[in-house]
């Protein structure tokens, strides 16, 4: 506890640049979230800030943190005269990861307090309300500027409504360690991402990495088979065949893939298939996404199959190899139903009935399997919110299913890797302003790259490592 102190009055300080003077209130819960706000409250006090504490349960407050503050010289106030209205930073230690449900009103309270006062706001390891495992906030929930959280990052922090209350989030090592292995949900780290994505070695040939085959595009429309023909390429170059309506378009674009005009088929040898960005919804499309789906082999079903799909799920139910659907929230609504306020729990839900692998995009892009395993994407860029960046996504995801018939990386890994990367690529492209789906294209091998660069848990780029 201690340390999550020091390192939240470590970070107090830097945000607010001085410490001498700056006049602290601290929200104080029953627990262990309030004796963090109180032992930081009183380390600031130290070092001469002006500290103030509200106790919400004056009788259950922490007993170590309580006297540390009054040691310090910090004092304890009601909500009227806890100096809200002019404190120059606010912690709020109401409640952290013990919390259940939604603020109870006095909590409430002093959380519309604190947003309606002029002071920094900073949440202790989390911003009450939050749910830390799901994101959902259920009534009110404190409006963190920044949240500065201990050990690993909850989910509650990039997910869902969650997400939007964190503010800026900074982490403070306190030495957990395996704990965030052991996590039923889980955050792919660059060097996660990079360990799983193999590289091609002295006896590579083109079939060995993964043929990945692609059904996307159309005659009137071919950027999206386009868009996800190139993604997969730049992603896995050993090979990549196109079979649909976008050939032409296709074969202009990538010299490198190997194109059909005809159905999958015609295609040739795949691994895996991608089918759906805008291929449509008429009689053909629903003819040939049935024949992908009928094959024993990986599916991404992305874009317009999911909108075929909603009408008939058995055609995913009956599969026996990992089929990933990849919706956003109004995809996913026609197949399982509203999203609601929590992400996870929705995809976990529609994987298990439908016993695929689902990815949920959002700004916090979330990943479910059947047997409740998940993760929760890290990267990304609001930039990413433009036409042709899911067509990207499903091609990196394709590509990376193709392999893993190879490596054996489930499907569940190989679509938070995609996620993971494309979130990568977006970020790379977003240096520079506005993206194009295109940019994310021509940026994915600098994107893995990169990421293979990146110090893996031994200090090391993680693609010269120890194997794991
Ligand atoms: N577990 C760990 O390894 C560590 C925990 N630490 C701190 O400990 C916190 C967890 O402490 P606790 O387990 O004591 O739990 P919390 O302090 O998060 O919450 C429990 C208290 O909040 C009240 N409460 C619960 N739901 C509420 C609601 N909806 N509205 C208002 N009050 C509510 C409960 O009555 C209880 O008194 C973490 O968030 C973190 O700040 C850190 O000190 C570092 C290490
Ligand atoms: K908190």
């Amino acid at each position: 506890m201690q340390r999550a102190a020091t390192g939240l009055a470590t970070h107090c300080l830097a945000l607010a640049g001085r410490a001498h003077g700056l006049r602290v209130t601290l929200l104080v819960g029953a627990g262990d979230n309030g004796g963090d706000a109180l032992l930081a409250g009183a380390l600031l006090a130290r070092r001469g800030a002006r500290v103030t504490a509200v106790l919400l349960a004056p009788d259950r407050a922490h007993p170590g943190g309580l006297a540390a503050l009054r040691g310090a010289g910090g004092r304890l106030a009601d909500l009227a005269d806890a100096g809200l209205d002019r404190a120059d930073l606010v912690l709020d230690g109401i409640v952290g990861i013990g919390g259940r449900g939604g603020l109870r009103p006095a909590a409430a309270e002093l959380a519309r307090a604190a947003a309606a006062g002029p002071g920094l706001l900073v949440a202790v390891d989390l911003p009450s309300g939050v749910d830390a495992d799901t994101g959902a906030v259920d009534g009110e929930a404190f409006a963190a500027q920044h949240t500065v959280t201990f050990g690993t990052r909850t989910p509650g922090l990039v997910v869902g409504a969650g997400r939007r209350h964190t503010g800026r989030l900074h982490l403070v090592d306190i030495g957990l360690g395996p704990h965030l292995a052991a996590a039923a949900t889980r955050q792919l780290t660059d060097a996660d991402a990079a360990d799983r994505i193999e590289a091609p070695s002295a006896a590579s040939d083109k079939y060995t990495q993964g043929v990945v085959g692609i059904v996307a595009g159309s005659a009137t429309y071919p950027g999206a088979g386009v868009l996800c023909t190139g993604a997969a390429l730049h992603t896995r170059p050993g090979l990549v065949r196109y079979a649909g309506t976008a050939a032409d378009g296709v074969r202009a674009a990538w010299p490198e893939a190997i194109v059909t005009a005809g159905r999958p088929g015609d295609a040739g040898r795949v691994q895996s298939w991608v089918v759906g960005p805008g291929v449509g919804t008429d009689d053909e499309a629903r003819s040939v996404l049935a024949e992908v789906l009928d094959t024993d082999l990986p599916v991404v079903v992305d874009a317009d199959a999911l909108t075929m799909l909603a009408d008939d799920p058995d055609l995913v139910r009956a599969r026996t190899a990992p089929t990933v659907l990849t919706p956003h929230d109004r995809e996913f609504a026609r197949i399982a139903g509203d999203v609601g306020p929590d992400r996870l729990a929705a995809a976990r839900r529609a994987a298990a009935d439908l016993g695929c692998t689902v990815l949920l995009k959002g700004s916090a892009t979330v990943v479910a399997d059947a047997d409740g395993s998940a993760f929760v994407n890290g990267t990304g860029t609001p930039y990413l919110a433009t036409a042709g960046t899911g067509d990207v996504l499903a091609g990196v995801l394709g590509a990376l299913l193709a392999s893993a018939a190879v490596t054996g990386l489930p499907a569940v890994e190989a679509a938070a890797v995609a996620a993971h990367v494309h979130g990568r690529a977006g970020e790379l492209a977003a240096a520079r302003g506005p993206l194009l789906a295109g940019d994310l294209v021509r940026l994915l091998p600098e994107t893995l790259h990169r990421l293979r660069e990146a110090p893996g848990p031994h200090g090391v780029p993680a693609a010269r490592g120890p194997a794991q």
